[in-house]
């Protein structure tokens, strides 16, 4: 994968651009990727009708049958230019690649062209690392801030951490989602500045599925940044769901990757510890959550997803609270989902486009 750019120093895709060199070590080991990818995409056929109804077959990528077509996402970033939508869907279609979906944003007054297009191709055809090649070329011939290809069936899933506090609400609801299929990322481990005892729902779950849990006691004057690097040193991005304790520069730096953040409140509003609470007191009519990227300044990153919802003179604290948390579960988890489907791209200074 080409580009590499964080919303704090070095790109959303920073840590992305890793799994290109994952994939290129994998696409060196080919005959085991051929049988890899056909038992995959029979599997993930099921998930897609065009491949069940169409003449597709998971058996075999063998092209004297039917080919067997698989989904791939393009996402591209650059200075706008006349013919960019073209040479790209040419791209994919020069290779018998169908585009099935594309989205494009040019925002006025703002000379930059986004756009994320959904294809299927057949991988016999064109092999996974020619796509990365032939998508770089076109983003060397326009000076690219981004452009990363993913292709779900073939590429390693997003590594990630999960931080948390002491409240698990939505580490539980992005377990579940996980297990169900509905969140397509690897968790490596979970960390928390709290114990749990062994008989709770989370570590039994946790245990179940073989994902390590580590107790790292925190201090104000002593957050442990050191050892939790170590920890997530191998993802590609971490998830903080609820995690109430601020990261520093330094760790944001060292870490370079992308870090995402629940806020139980509506971002700009609210910020800092208890927004719930902060909103009560000011008699809001709405209340909100908000996933935005972590950035040294508390609560200040790009925001990714928000979701509101009205509440009124009938409710009081435990029902702004309870209504909270019920948002932001459901708020991160499509942040989450959102950024591993390459639909959050960086817009300016601290804005994003969301596909
Ligand atoms: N560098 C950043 N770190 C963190 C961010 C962020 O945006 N930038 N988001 C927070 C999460 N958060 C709100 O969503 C938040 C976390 C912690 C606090 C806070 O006041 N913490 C106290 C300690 C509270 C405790 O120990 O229980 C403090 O650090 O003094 C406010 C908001 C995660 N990190």
């Amino acid at each position: 994968m080409s580009g590499a750019r964080s919303f704090g120093e070095s790109g959303p895709w920073f840590g992305l651009s890793r799994c290109g060199e994952r994939l290129r070590r994998r696409l060196r080991e080919r005959p085991t990727m051929i049988r890899r990818i056909s038992e995959r995409v029979s599997g993930f056929a099921k998930n897609f009708p065009i491949l069940k109804s169409s003449r597709f077959h998971g058996e075999s990528l063998d092209s004297s049958v039917s080919p067997v077509l698989i989904p791939g996402v393009h996402v591209f970033h650059c200075q706008d230019a006349v013919g960019i939508v073209a040479k790209l869907s040419d791209c994919i279609a020069a290779k018998g690649g169908n585009i099935l979906g594309y989205d494009v944003f040019v925002p006025e007054n703002n000379n930059v062209f986004y756009s994320r297009s959904e294809f299927i191709f057949d991988p016999v055809k064109w092999p996974r690392n020619q796509v990365d090649e032939d998508f770089q070329t076109i983003a060397q011939r326009y000076g690219a801030l981004n452009s990363v290809v993913r292709v779900p069936s073939i590429d390693p899933k997003y590594k990630i951490a999960l931080l948390l506090s002491k409240q698990d609400h939505c580490l539980v609801e992005m377990l579940h989602k996980w297990q169900d299929g509905k969140l397509p990322v690897d968790i490596t481990c979970v960390i928390s500045n709290h114990e749990r005892a062994s008989n709770t729902h989370v570590m039994r779950f946790l245990e179940r599925h073989g994902i390590p849990y580590h107790y790292v006691s925190t201090t104000k004057e002593n957050k442990r940044e050191d050892d939790i690097l170590e920890l997530v040193k191998d993802t590609d991005f971490l998830v903080l769901a609820r995690y109430m304790q601020i990261l520093s520069g330094n760790f944001l730096k060292g870490y370079g990757k992308d870090v995402i953040n629940i806020h139980h409140g509506l971002l700009p509003s609210f910020k800092g510890g208890y927004p719930a609470k902060q909103a009560f007191d000011a008699g809001v009519k709405l209340i909100g959550a908000t996933s935005h990227f972590v950035t040294e300044e508390l609560d200040s990153g790009p925001i990714i997803e928000q979701m509101v919802e009205s509440v009124s003179h009938r409710d009081n604290l435990r029902s702004f609270v309870q209504k909270s948390e019920d948002l932001e579960k459901k708020c991160l988890t499509k942040a989450i989902k959102s950024y591993c489907e390459l639909r959050v791209l960086p817009y300016g200074t601290n804005k994003t486009v969301v596909f």
